[in-house]
């Protein structure tokens, strides 16, 4: 039986769940629960802490994780990145109060840095050769410069607004850049179960990054189309009833989507339609 993590709360829980029941996994229906059997599919999942994830699969007790890059690397655990999952997109930077001048990472010298991330901290800190005092905290770490702990943070930014909302500015490169995704402990060996659920994410993934185009143009127009939707290896044709005319039908990247409909509308491509793919196997 596999044995798989996935965080039970905080901001990948839902889109993990999501995912793997996309995916045809059975996901708990009980917020509360920790474990769900999935005996169909051979395989049992444990709801755990975001935080905890990487070590459980690091020391070997549980054979798959999804989690967050920066957690997983913060862990400190023997662990490797099987695939990224496309949520949970976030930088983890250091941040300062606004000030008259930007902050450079040389500035954090002798200073006290407070952040739920020590150990991608202290490492970037030797990195830049600068010595620190590094405060660990839980989280709500933006608050700590207000409340006399800190002189400065290292934290997780996703939209920016929580440093706006405390008047701090970002500085420096970010330390990591993350997003969820799916760990399996560091040498460990390609279980047939382990591989299947993770072809079966990488068709979910793969499916919400592009979309089915289905459009009919004239005939002569074929190659001029053709390059604008090449499809992943060639676009499926078929004859209409008026043999003048084609139906074309290929993937396309969801975020390039609108702009190849334009193109296609602007050389006479007609009844252009734009469908949601929910898995695929390629
Ligand atoms: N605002 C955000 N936008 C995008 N990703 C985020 C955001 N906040 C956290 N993450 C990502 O989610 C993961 C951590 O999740 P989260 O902060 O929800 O867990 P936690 O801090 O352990 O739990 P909690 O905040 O409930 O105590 C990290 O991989 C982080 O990069
Ligand atoms: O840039 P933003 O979109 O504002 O998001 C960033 C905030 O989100 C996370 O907090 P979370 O909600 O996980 O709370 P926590 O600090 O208690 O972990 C993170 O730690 C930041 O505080
Ligand atoms: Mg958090």
């Amino acid at each position: 039986m596999l044995r798989v993590a996935v965080p039970n709360k905080g901001t990948l829980a839902g889109p993990a769940s999501e995912m793997l029941a996309e995916a045809g996994y059975r996901q708990r229906h009980e917020q509360r629960d920790l474990t769900v059997l999935d005996a169909a599919n051979d395989v049992e999942f444990f709801f755990l802490r975001p935080k905890d994830i990487a070590i459980y699969v690091g020391s070997g007790e549980l054979d798959l994780g999804l989690t967050g890059r920066d957690l997983a690397l913060d862990s400190g655990a023997a662990v490797e990145e099987r695939l990224a999952l496309g949520f949970g997109g976030s930088t983890f930077r250091y941040a300062a109060p606004a000030g008259p001048r930007e902050w450079t990472a040389k500035d954090l010298q002798d200073k006290r840095i407070a952040t739920s991330y020590p150990k991608l901290v202290t490492d970037d800190l030797a990195r830049h050769g600068v010595t620190a005092e590094v405060i660990r905290l839980d989280g709500a770490v933006e608050i700590s410069i207000q409340l006399g702990v800190a002189d400065a943070i290292a934290d997780v930014v996703g939209s920016g607004r929580t440093l706006r909302q405390h008047g701090l500015v970002a500085f420096g490169d970010p330390i990591c850049k993350s997003e969820a995704v799916v760990i399996e402990r560091s040498g460990s060996d390609g279980d047939p179960v382990k591989e299947q659920l993770i072809a079966r994410l990488q068709g979910v993934v793969f499916a919400q990054q592009y979309v089915m185009l289905d459009y009919n143009c004239p005939r002569d127009l074929l190659d001029e189309v053709t390059k604008m939707t090449p499809g992943l290896g060639s676009p499926t044709m078929a004859p209409l009833a008026d043999e003048n005319w084609v139906a074309v039908r290929a993937m396309v990247p969801r975020k390039e989507a609108p702009a190849i409909m334009d193109r296609l509308v602007s050389v006479g491509a007609k009844a252009i339609l734009s469908s949601d793919i929910r898995a695929c196997r390629l």
